[in-house]
């Protein structure tokens, strides 16, 4: 690549885009040609209106992206806003990500010395990333990038990092959807904190993924996922499996995946563990694996083709499985504030799927899934599995104690609204950047430094002068805006040069956010497809209409971060919950609000005086069924509450009695499987009634508000009626009146 510092331009018609070589959640990733010098270059287009608001915080990591100058991590040439989206330009990686080499030609993961030389590279780019203060927050085989030369590179830093914590937590309140696989526990509890350390626990992650070809747990719904990262020990290198690995890999993964950060070991420790010195230059042990492959814009094709036949082979899912999903999406959105106590008492509610979760972990996973962990925080005592793909975690107080800790001076309401303008960069700052680089050791990273404290006064941002899509350059990095209508002309110019219409009709599907989510796809190999987001196997997502899809604000990597206001529990109740006509309603017969509810026809615009005043008695005879209606619907909900109460306090009891307690040892479990078996029979009837409760509330909820609006109607045309009704008795006066008068002229 070696392309230095080289400036490229800012302006979209120097580039034209080829294939496409990848797509994440917020992005897609185009091969490109740089026209004034026809070098090839990747440039990653970012979907602005799928980002969330902060623009500040993009660019303020495009720019921090622009200064990294490490040969393992990826690094943006320039960056410039094209309409919608931000454009990152940045070298090539001609073969892609190690998640596309696995699910290519290596669906069971890589020889150790091939995973050995990889790690080490990326541990190199982390070393470097924290040592000035960066979490990475995204470690995974996907963005582990590959060249032809079997050079690799840490990608989607930066610009991408932003998106996830930063800001004020507690202020920009958003709710996460993705699946956590990579993520360390303390990310996952709520409050803890987290620094740097998290990237370690990702990268003993990253390893297990390259060595058997996916993450643990992979297979598992996230919120499952979520329960056991928090529950269970640790994921490792244990099992027969794993034989054929080294004693010093085992070690290094254990290492990593030790849940209480502060005994984790810091990339530095690591790299002079045996298992890294030994390891081989990756230009002779990578370079191996790519030998034979086609392109990597062929390989991506045969992925997503992949992906969708394995999408339209996904069975459809019975009315009662989408009803629990539902249950399940609705609980996480009312109740996921990273209350792990509430979490396990309610992933105990949810029986176990056994058409998704075959067996226990040997074969996937690299420990007993239903194995405590000793040091596991709380004491519930659920591994049930969670049946639903999705996890949605209000998560309101995560802090990122070293780079997250930084609050915007102003936020931008909206990426559609104005830009501010950011001053060029200064250049003291990039060369304090290099120093510490050359200097290796002037930087230790401590779990309470922050962005600002590492790149202070990198920019100065003028949120009071805005400009329409419209940036000055940045030093080496250069914002700018220009019209989309340039981007498309340059990729449709290209499109149809070389692809038929057909192709390009497929992109625009594929382009759809959620449209290869990793869980929904029945092979395991192709979990975490491409980095795209989770969706539903309820396919909740899909029902979601347009107006839901504008609400999400983000999706990335493993989350989609939607907007505080998103309605998500109306959207459900909008979307998946079949919507019937308040006369068919078999659901509102049985919620026994009775036949009360009045056909409240639409009235004729000019309906007369009369018939208004029938309306009007109607309005009038609404609102104590309205009112009574109010009434069974809170009974209802009380009702769902203690039924909840009680099933999670026999859960605690069962529990107890079944020995399932995180401190219980582990031998208890099997002797306790008929009693959580006939539990979990209760639980799932249980759980079948609350469901049922549940859409009947939904439903009821649907038709007061039907009923609302009935009403609002009724009486403002009452209202029109009346002042119409006002306006003839005047004018009736006035006639007499005038009638009087003549008489009394002519007298
Ligand atoms: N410089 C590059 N050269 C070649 N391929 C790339 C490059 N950058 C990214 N890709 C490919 O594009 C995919 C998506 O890119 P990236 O991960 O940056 O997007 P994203 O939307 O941030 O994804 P994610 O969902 O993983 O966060 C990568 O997995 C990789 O396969």
């Amino acid at each position: 690549m070696g392309s230095g510092r080289r400036p490229f331009s800012a302006n979209p018609s120097d580039y034209k885009l080829l294939e496409e070589v990848g797509y994440g959640a917020s992005a897609t990733v185009y091969r490109a040609i740089y026209l004034p010098s026809n070098e090839i270059l990747a440039v990653k287009c970012l979907d602005l209106d799928r980002c969330n608001t902060n623009l500040d915080d993009i660019r303020r990591e495009a720019q921090t992206m622009s200064l990294i100058d490490h040969p393992n991590v990826i690094r943006a040439y320039c960056s410039f806003v094209v309409e919608r989206c931000l454009w990152v330009v940045m070298p090539f990686m001609a073969e892609g990500s190690c998640l596309h080499l696995i699910k290519i030609a290596y669906p069971d993961g890589f020889e150790e010395p091939v995973i050995a030389s990889i790690l080490k590279e990326t541990l190199k780019a982390l070393q470097y990333l924290h040592r000035h203060g960066h979490i990475h927050r995204d470690v995974k085989a996907g963005n582990i990038l590959l060249d032809s030369n079997g050079v690799v590179k840490l990608g989607d830093f930066g610009v991408s990092a932003c998106m996830f914590d930063k800001g004020d937590r507690q202020r920009s309140r958003n709710t996460f959807v993705g699946t956590p696989c990579w993520m360390a526990p303390e990310v996952l509890q709520p409050g803890s904190g987290y620094d740097f350390k998290a990237d370690i626990w990702s990268f003993g992650i990253t390893a297990l993924e390259l060595a058997h070809g996916h993450a643990p747990f992979s297979k598992y719904p996230p919120m499952k996922v979520l329960l056991m990262t928090i529950q269970n020990a640790p994921p490792g290198l244990d099992y027969d499996r794993d034989k054929k690995f080294s004693k010093s890999f085992k070690e290094v993964v254990a290492m990593c995946l030790v849940k209480d950060q502060t005994k984790r070991p810091t990339a530095e420790k690591l790299l002079k563990h045996s298992f890294f010195k030994n390891a081989k230059a990756p230009e002779f042990s990578v370079k191996n694996l790519l030998m034979d492959l086609p392109p990597l814009w062929d390989r991506v094709k045969a992925l997503q083709l992949k992906d969708a036949a394995q999408l339209a082979l996904k069975k459809m899912p019975s009315s009662e499985e989408e009803a629990l999903s539902q249950s399940e999406y609705k609980r996480g959105v009312s109740a996921w504030n990273f209350d792990v106590e509430d979490l396990k008492a309610q992933a105990s509610l949810v029986q176990d799927d056994d058409d998704e979760v075959p067996g226990l972990g040997e074969e996937d996973e690299s420990v007993p899934p239903f194995a405590n962990d000793k040091d596991a925080s709380g004491s519930g005592s659920s591994s049930e599995i969670i049946s639903t793909d999705k996890i949605v975690m209000e998560k309101i107080d995560c802090k990122a104690t070293t780079s997250g800790a930084e609050v915007l001076p102003v936020e931008f309401s909206s990426v559609k609204g104005d830009m501010s303008e950011i001053e060029t960069l200064d250049a003291s700052n990039k060369e304090k950047f290099d120093r510490d680089e050359k200097n290796g050791s002037s930087y230790e990273p401590t779990t309470s430094q922050s962005n600002k404290d590492v790149m202070p006064g990198y920019l100065k941002i003028q949120t009071g002068k805005s400009r329409q899509s419209q940036s000055g350059p940045l030093g080496p990095m250069a914002m700018l805006s220009h019209s989309f209508s340039e981007k498309s002309r340059t990729t449709e110019k290209y499109e149809s040069e070389t692809q038929p219409s057909s192709e390009k009709g497929k992109r625009e599907v594929r382009k759809v956010p959620s449209f290869s989510g990793p869980l929904m796809l029945p092979n395991r190999a192709s979990a975490n497809s491409l980095s795209a987001p989770i969706r539903s196997s309820g396919g909740f997502r899909d029902s979601l209409d347009e107006k839901t899809k504008a609400n999400v604000v983000q999706i990335k990597g493993r989350f989609s971060v939607t907007s505080e206001k998103v309605d998500l529990v109306k959207e459900v109740s909008l979307c998946t919950v079949p919507r019937r006509s308040s006369q068919g309603s078999p659901l509102r017969k049985s919620a026994s609000v009775g036949d009360w509810l009045l056909d409240c026809k639409p009235l004729p615009i000019n309906q007369p005086a009369k018939e208004v005043t029938n309306a009007s008695l109607s309005a009038s005879l609404l609102m104590p069924h309205l009112q009574n209606l109010f009434h069974q619907t809170s009974l209802q909900q009380d009702l769902i509450m203690s039924l909840l109460n009680c099933l999670q306090q026999a859960e605690a009891v069962d529990a107890v009695q079944s020995g399932k307690l995180p401190l219980a040892p582990r031998n208890v479990e099997n002797d306790a499987n008929a009693e959580a078996a006939a539990a979990s029979e209760r639980e799932r009837l249980l759980l079948l009634k609350i469901m049922e409760l549940q859409s009947r509330m939904i439903c009821l909820t649907d038709e007061l508000t039907a009923e609302k609006l009935k009403h609002m109607q009724l009486r403002q045309r009452l209202n029109d009626a009346c002042s119409r009704n006002d306006d003839d008795d005047d004018d009736d006066n006035d006639d007499d009146d005038g009638g009087r008068r003549g008489e009394n002229d002519a007298r």
